[in-house]
């Protein structure tokens, strides 16, 4: 493994998608292998921010994964946090045909509001664990990711089936385009990328601050060539 905190390579992915379509748990579950009851979990306000520290190929990386609010009167927020990013999951409901067909929706924001038409998108659809109260097939989904040139997962965050497997390969295709991150040099903010409450790095918002939380897990998950779990400063 190469690489002090410092030098580490930022990965900036975002979150988007319809409310309650299982953003947030699908975060949850892939930096803390946790999924919370319906009883335990709460609509996102504004935008949430986590840390993964992740290794491929022996180099490491950060992964900050920003968890924006669903809900429509918090798309002026959020939509000033896709600037910078490298890489998107766009989640839909198998069981809830108005969060898919709402799609198109998601991709003009995305246009709009990203600043590289290189960014890596991938579709998700989450919940496939109520296989019974399906109401989208996977090769509805597979055909929209087709046509929007995106990869493509169906999973369930409940189960934590095809979570990991969705961020790897999103992950691995920011990584295996160079010109995505190396522009991004180490530490480097791009002018109007956003930090937790707007503040610079050094000055994060922490969680008691409204719903914008800084979570460092300070796992590495590695990907690609085998897996490495250490502890992490970055
Ligand atoms: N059965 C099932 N329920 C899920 C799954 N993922 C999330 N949920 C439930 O769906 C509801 C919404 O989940 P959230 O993760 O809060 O959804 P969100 O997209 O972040 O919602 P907003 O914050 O409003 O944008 C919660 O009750 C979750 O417990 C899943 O994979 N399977």
């Amino acid at each position: 493994m190469s690489g002090t905190p410092s030098d580490i390579p930022t990965l900036k992915v975002l979150l988007i998608g319809s409310s309650s379509v299982g953003k947030s748990s699908l975060l949850l579950r892939f930096t803390d292998d946790e999924f919370l009851s319906p009883e335990e979990t709460s609509a996102t306000i504004g935008v949430d921010y986590r840390i993964k520290g992740i290794e491929v190929g022996g180099k490491r990386f950060k992964l900050s994964i920003w968890d924006t609010a669903g809900q429509e009167r918090f798309r002026t927020l959020t939509s000033s946090y896709y600037r910078g990013a490298q890489g998107v999951i766009v989640v839909y409901d198998v069981t809830q045909r108005d969060t898919f067909d709402s799609l198109p929706t998601w991709f003009n924001e995305l246009e709009t509001f990203t600043t590289s038409q290189d960014v890596v998108k991938i579709v998700v659809g989450n919940k496939v664990d109520k296989e019974f109260s399906r109401v989208v097939t996977t090769e509805e989904g597979k055909a929209f990711a087709d046509k929007m040139g995106c990869l493509f997962v169906e999973c369930s965050a409940k189960k934590g089936v095809g979570v990991n497997g969705a961020f790897d390969e999103l992950v691995n295709t920011i990584i295996s385009t160079p010109s995505l991150w190396q522009k991004t040099g180490p530490g480097v903010r791009r002018p109007g990328d956003r930090m937790p409450g707007g503040a610079p790095a050094a000055h994060a918002a922490d969680s008691s601050r409204g719903n914008i939380s800084l979570t460092d897990t300070g796992g590495y998950v590695g990907y690609g060539l085998g897996v490495a779990r250490d502890s992490c400063s970055c």
